[in-house]
């Protein structure tokens, strides 16, 4: 079976049947590395471990690798996989290392999902997938199987990742597949996603490299694979996924405010909106964050000549909106006689989504940017996340959620709907009559009509 001179049998170029090949993947015959072992990273290898029986994660942070082999989880709020590391460390199909040049000495498959940034100018940055791919490449034997899972902007796999793996490893590239493979999943349900929420989109540098891609996915994602004609448009696949939820957040931000100026809620328009087929109008809110969206829409404009106005115009609007959350607070202290210098004003929720403890590109920096700009004293509080610097950094008070209670307010910003904010009583942190509460999430429209307290909701009067 196997066509290269290690033991263990290689999948691309093979010749033995599908069913030796799916059996070699399936009982532990070939040995695989997945890079990168963080939110996506960790769900990823532990189903791949739970699938194949012989995973080597590999991660450049210590205390990740160390509480991996430990059988430990250190992602908060994913359901079934801290049982799901414990069981596959447990029976040996997943072990972690810092070395990722042994990693890659070893595995015939190897699966990278690290982080793709960009940088101070938007530009995308692929320095890290580049450092993982060389590191690959001292491995690389004919017949392996490079798979990124890590979002890039299109033509990465043909233009950057085959030609360094090829230069770098000194194999001809007929000799090795690369496919890109996104990965379509949402903190707090990865493993949910990985196993097969939506289908699995593979797409290769060439025919065979997606014919071992749909092979592995095969067995990974039981809904169903869509081989796509090459990594290109797989890779364009994700990130127009991508850029159709930010322009689309874009339109509903837009619309909250024309319907602020039609003294409508937006959100009943677009529910009602939704309800035929043709129209999927999203939520408008505080801002978009997280290391997704804010930056899929760069890895097109930043990197294609082609027209992309409505993408810059959309990232413009949703960036506009931290702001915009912020002076409706501002605005609701100048309407009752408050002073913005020096007014008292609590900032509700600091991830840049509820449940997941990320900060990248998170709206609750703007917010609280543009309160203390205005003078404002700001305390902030957010349960999910330990991290407190980037918004001490722009003169908030990080306090816990029982401090914020024990102080009163001129103003409440919640930007984002941690689920222990549920049963806190807003209307009790009033300094006096009326409190400005501002809902960036529709998670407070409840006190719309509450006396003493003066609200205004995005996409609810806002
Ligand atoms: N988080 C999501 O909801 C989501 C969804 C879909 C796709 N993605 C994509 O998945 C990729 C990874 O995202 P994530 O959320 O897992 O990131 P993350 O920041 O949670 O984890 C990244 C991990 O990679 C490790 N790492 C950094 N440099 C490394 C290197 N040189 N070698 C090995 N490991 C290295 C880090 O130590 C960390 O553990 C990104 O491209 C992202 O766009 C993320
Ligand atoms: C379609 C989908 O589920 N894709 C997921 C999504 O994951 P994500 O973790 O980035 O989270 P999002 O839900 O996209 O939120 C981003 C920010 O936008 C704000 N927002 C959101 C919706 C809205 O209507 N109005 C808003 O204002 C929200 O508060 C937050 O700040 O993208 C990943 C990469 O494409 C996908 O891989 C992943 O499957």
């Amino acid at each position: 079976m196997s066509n290269t001179t290690r033991s263990a049998p290689a999948l691309y170029g093979s010749e033995a049947s599908t069913d030796e090949q799916r059996t070699a993947l399936t009982s532990g015959e070939i040995p695989v590395a997945v890079y990168g072992l963080g939110k996506m990273g960790l769900p990823l290898a532990s189903v791949y471990a739970d699938v194949t029986g012989n995973v080597t994660g590999m991660d450049v942070d210590p205390a990740v690798v160390e509480g991996v082999n430990a059988g430990e989880n250190h992602i908060v709020g994913e359901p079934g996989l801290s049982e799901l590391v414990s069981e596959v460390v447990e029976r040996g199909a997943l072990s972690a290392t810092t070395d990722g040049p042994a990693a890659a000495e070893a595995a015939r498959i190897h699966v990278v999902i690290v982080p793709t940034l960009v940088d101070e100018n938007s530009k995308p940055d692929l320095s890290v997938v580049e450092s993982v791919m060389e590191q690959i490449a001292s491995g690389l034997e004919a017949g392996d199987q490079v798979i990124l899972e890590s979002t890039v902007p299109p033509r990465t796999c043909r233009d950057v990742v085959a030609p360094l793996l090829a230069e770098e490893s000194g194999l001809d590239r007929e000799k090795f597949g690369v496919a890109f493979c996104p990965e379509r999943t949402a903190s707090g349900r990865a493993i949910e996603d990985i196993h097969g929420a939506y289908p699995k989109i593979v797409g290769g540098i060439d025919d065979e490299s997606t014919r071992v891609a749909e092979l592995i996915y095969g067995e990974i994602n039981s809904q169903e694979i869509i081989p796509v004609s090459d990594a290109t448009t797989a890779e364009a696949v994700k990130v127009f996924e991508g850029v159709y939820r930010d322009v689309n957040i874009a339109l509903a931000n837009e619309l909250t405010k024309h319907a602020e100026e039609l003294e409508i809620s937006v959100l009943e328009a677009i529910q009602a909106a939704n309800t035929q087929p043709f129209c999927d109008l999203h939520i408008p809110g505080a801002g978009v964050g997280g290391h997704c969206i804010p930056y899929y829409p760069h890895f097109l404009i930043q990197m294609f000549e082609a027209d992309s106005r409505l993408m810059e115009l959309s990232r413009e609007i949703n960036d506009t909106m931290p702001t915009y959350t912020a002076e409706l607070a501002l605005s609701g202290l100048t309407k009752h006689g408050k002073e913005t210098e020096g007014s008292d004003v609590l900032v509700l929720g600091l991830t840049y989504r509820a449940g997941v403890d990320e900060l990248r590109a998170t709206p609750a920096v703007g917010v609280i940017e543009r309160l203390t700009s205005a003078g404002a004293n700001v305390t902030a509080v957010d349960p999910i996340t330990d991290t407190h610097e980037p918004f001490e950094d722009v003169g908030a008070a990080v306090v816990s959620l029982d401090d914020a209670r024990q102080r009163s307010y001129d103003a409440v910003v919640l930007v984002t709907a941690q689920e222990a904010f549920e049963d806190l009583e807003i209307p009790a942190l009033a300094a006096d009559d009326p409190l400005v509460v501002v809902d960036g999430r529709q998670a407070l429209s409840e006190l719309q009509n509450e006396h003493g307290i003066y609200y205004r909701g995005i996409g609810i009067n806002a």
